[in-house]
């Protein structure tokens, strides 16, 4: 009999999914990739088959407002492709793992009323990612499941650069740095010897630019330092959150504007980003096809802000050698790319405008002091990477 296994990743717009396959006495493959994305403003469905080829494309009702919407429509066309099929084993990007957990680990009941607690932390992703657990749990109980989480990557960064400065009685209880989009940069890390060795082993700062965006300082492939930090609000300016922000405004908020903790949760995480300073969209695509003021404002923030960070994380690294775009808009975004690079230039980033925009995966000139790159981040091959091994699949996926 044959067996299946599934990864699911939730972001904030989107759901990402896999179904990996093993025929019997035979080594696992891709069977299916897919995702929900533009959750909240136009969701869209779409599956490709193990060969890249699409055999789902669909757009969803404006129904589909968010993850558990997402998770439904999801569950609702596996049950179809795959109902009674033998799943070995479910993968999950769990966004949060706090302090106690610096890797993979099988679901328990004990560990879900821990990552339960940290909810309040990652507000915006760390439900979902339950969500998508119980669903799973409620209809294949027996099937173990694998949290796989964002902040574990990020887990042997210097002290220096986890700390955080406040009165350590009120930061006892792991009020520290933790960084984020650490499955995706884990998996740019395990391929950059293959897709760009001259560069691997030095410093590079890798830019995962998405709905949620971070910069990643990685020194011979290990994370030193990172823009995002206790919670997912930090650094670059994102979709619906501010990114890097004077906690006074945050006071302002409360003590001037009369806000409530959940209305001031709802304005951080929801409202602000590119669609609190545009007032029309989250969405990088309808920002950059918008002639309104405040849509070129929103994205010239988003540029600024990436190569003032940029500049940061080279100075966390003592220099630089490569810079790499991966996620929904650095891998996509010729427009982005270009920006961001042509605002580093000091740096020594030389593009080349020909390779950037057929998206070759160097973009730099050849004489480029510093090269930039374009790798396509696959957090779910990290999520099936680490199941696979944590419950002995040999997922040689
Ligand atoms: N061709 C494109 N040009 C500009 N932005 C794009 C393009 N394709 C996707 N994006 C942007 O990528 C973002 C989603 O990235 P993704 O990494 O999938 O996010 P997440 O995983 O956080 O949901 C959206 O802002 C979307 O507009
Ligand atoms: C942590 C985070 O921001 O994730 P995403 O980019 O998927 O929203
Ligand atoms: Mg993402």
């Amino acid at each position: 009999m044959e067996d299946f296994a599934l990864v699911l990743n939730a972001g904030s717009s989107s759901l990402k999914f896999c179904v990996y396959r093993r025929p019997e006495e035979q080594t696992w493959g891709l069977e299916a990739r897919g995702q929900i994305e533009g959750i909240g403003t136009s969701p869209h469905f779409t599956v490709k088959d193990g060969t890249g080829v699409k055999v789902a494309d669909q757009a969803l009702a404006a129904s589909v407002r968010d993850g558990d919407g997402a998770i439904d429509v999801l569950a609702g066309w596996l049950r179809q492709q795959y109902g009674g099929a033998r799943v070995r084993g479910v993968g999950h990007r769990v966004v949060h793992g706090g302090p106690n957990f610096a890797g993979p680990v099988a679901v328990t009941p004990q560990v879900l009323d821990e990552l339960r607690r940290l909810v309040p932390l990652a507000p915006l992703h760390q439900p979902h990612n339950l969500a998508a657990i119980d669903a799973v749990t409620a209809r294949l109980p027996e099937v173990p499941q694998v949290a796989c989480f964002d902040t574990s990557f990020h887990r042997g960064q210097p002290e220096v650069a986890t700390v955080v400065p406040l009165p350590r009685d009120l930061c006892r209880d792991g009020v520290q740095r933790y960084g984020f989009h650490g499955l995706s940069y884990e998996y740019v890390a395990s391929v950059l010897p293959t897709v760009a060795p001259e560069i691997a082993a030095g410093r590079v700062i890798v830019a995962h630019l998405g709905s949620g965006a971070s910069l990643c300082a990685l020194r011979g492939g290990r994370s030193v330092d990172s823009t995002l930090s206790f919670t997912a609000l930090d650094g670059l300016c994102m979709g619906t959150r501010p990114g890097a922000l004077d906690p006074g405004v945050v006071l302002y908020l409360f003590q001037t504007l009369g806000l409530s903790p959940k209305e001031v949760e709802s304005v951080l995480y929801k409202k602000s980003g590119l669609l609190g300073i545009s007032g029309i969209s989250n969405d990088m695509r309808d920002l950059l096809g918008n002639t309104a003021a405040s849509a070129q404002l929103a994205v010239d923030y988003f540029v600024y802000q990436a190569a003032k960070q940029i500049g940061a994380m080279a100075g966390a690294l003592g220099g630089v050698d490569g810079l790499v775009f991966t996620a929904g808009i650095g891998e996509n975004s010729a427009e982005i790319r270009a920006r961001i690079c042509a605002a580093c230039a000091w740096l020594g980033v030389d593009l080349d405008a020909g390779a950037n925009e057929s998206r070759q995966t160097r973009i730099t000139r050849p004489e480029s002091r510093v090269s930039a790159w374009v790798v396509p981040t696959n957090e779910e091959l990290m999520i099936a990477r680490h199941t696979g091994r944590l419950l002995g699949l040999a997922a040689n996926a």
